[in-house]
């Protein structure tokens, strides 16, 4: 199979899809890989790291489109890369189609295969696909939370883990999974005092478990959930119903009695963001303030430490992407479930029910396109 790569155009973005490592696995597995002019060179490889492992390197995105029968990517086509999509294609991405109409509709208009990074699943109930980017997103948000915090940047001057004789830095984590335990764990590091917020008692027994002498995990009833975020300092929303838009568990009326100069950290901000007031921002103007209340809802964070980031997805992604090569995506989703569940659209179908709901959009089921 042809697999192209382009270079990423979203605002900020400098990961790529495949590393030379994974390159080199698909030409090993008998692929043709082509590879976008300087597409790696955010991440820190240069074009010619591709070449020595048997890439070919185009000139522009459309020779990477017209070529390949796969593309594989980081972030969800923005919209001039949709309309280079062809029938037939195969993009294997992140998608996040739930609050996203516009680029649902481009997508099942092109009659492309879209298999979403962030709905593949594993055998223990995992994401992961999304799993090393939520590592990445949840040790970056108490980071970038900290730096809002401060007074210039627009937050309410707490230092992180306070000093001696003055309290630190309340954190409330709203959501305890891959993003909110990696928030927790680099939070409570920098001193500050962390509750963990979870729907899911399993989740919590377990949080408890391993980080008992770090901090506290309470049950997201509405009540806990609006007592905690009225005291705290940074609120990280790192909530997710797989595929679905993100629940909203702060409300705009709620920011009033928080305490001004406060940060939320919406993690979430990629599935339409937990908090009523987010709204999706980039790297280059990262923060805004309503009420007083200072926003971070950066959708693509990992891309702000690239390298680290795309060799985490690559190691994640590479099994799935060889799968997809190998085999074709119809017998590669017969043949594993998990990799089926990041079927989202398919010749001009919506796959995913949770899209559907989300956006009001007749969703044909996998397994009829599958055995068509
Ligand atoms: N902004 C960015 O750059 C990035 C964003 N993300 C996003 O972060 C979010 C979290 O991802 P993961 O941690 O990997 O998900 P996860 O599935 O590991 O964890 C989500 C947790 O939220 C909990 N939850 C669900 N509904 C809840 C509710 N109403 N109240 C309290 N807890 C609730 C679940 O029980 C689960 O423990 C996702 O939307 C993901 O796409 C991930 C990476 C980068
Ligand atoms: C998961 C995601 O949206 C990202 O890594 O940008
Ligand atoms: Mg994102």
């Amino acid at each position: 199979m042809k697999i192209g790569c382009p270079t990423e155009i979203k605002a900020q973005e400098f990961r790529v899809g495949m590393t030379p490592d994974a390159a080199a696995e698909a030409i090993a597995h008998g692929h043709e890989v082509l590879i976008q002019k300087g597409a790696g060179v955010g991440a820190g490889f240069e074009d010619s790291d591709y070449e020595a492992q048997g890439a070919r390197i185009v000139d522009t995105a459309e020779a990477v489109f017209d070529e390949a029968e796969m593309i594989v990517k980081v972030k969800e086509p923005q919209a001039s890369e949709r309309k280079m999509l062809s029938e037939g294609q195969i993009l294997f991405t992140y998608l996040h189609l739930a609050p996203d109409r516009a680029q649902t509709e481009d997508l099942i208009a092109s009659g492309a295969t879209c298999i979403a990074y962030e709905t593949v699943t594993d055998a223990k109930g995992g994401l992961p696909l999304l799993a090393p980017m939520s590592e990445v997103a949840g040790k970056l948000a108490p980071q970038m939370g900290a730096w809002t915090l401060q007074k210039a940047n627009g937050g309410r001057g707490v230092l992180m883990g306070g000093v001696p004789g003055v309290f630190p830095a309340r954190v409330v984590v709203i959501g305890g999974g891959t993003v909110g335990q990696n928030a927790a764990v680099v939070a409570q590091g920098m001193g500050a005092d962390v509750v963990v917020l979870d729907r899911s008692l399993p989740r919590l027994r377990q949080l408890d478990d391993l980080y008992k002498d770090r901090f506290k995990t309470i049950y997201a009833s509405k009540a806990a959930t609006a007592e905690l975020v009225a005291e705290a300092d940074m609120v990280i929303g790192a909530v997710l119903v797989p595929g679905a838009a993100a629940p909203k568990l702060v409300s705009r009326e709620q920011l009033s009695g928080m305490k001004p100069g406060a940060v939320l950290v919406d993690v979430a901000i990629d599935q339409g963001g937990c908090f009523e007031t987010s709204k999706a921002t980039t790297h280059q103007d990262p923060v805004y303030e309503v009420d007083g209340v200072m926003h971070y809802c950066v959708a693509n964070m990992p891309g702000a430490v690239a390298r680290t980031s795309t060799m985490a997805l690559n190691n994640a992604t590479m099994p799935f992407m060889l799968a997809l090569a190998d085999k074709g995506w119809k017998t590669a989703c017969a043949d594993d479930p998990h990799l089926k569940a990041g079927l989202n659209v398919h010749a001009g179908k919506l796959t995913y029910a949770a899209v559907g709901e989300a956006l009001g959009i007749d969703v044909t089921p996998v397994d009829e396109v599958i055995n068509a």
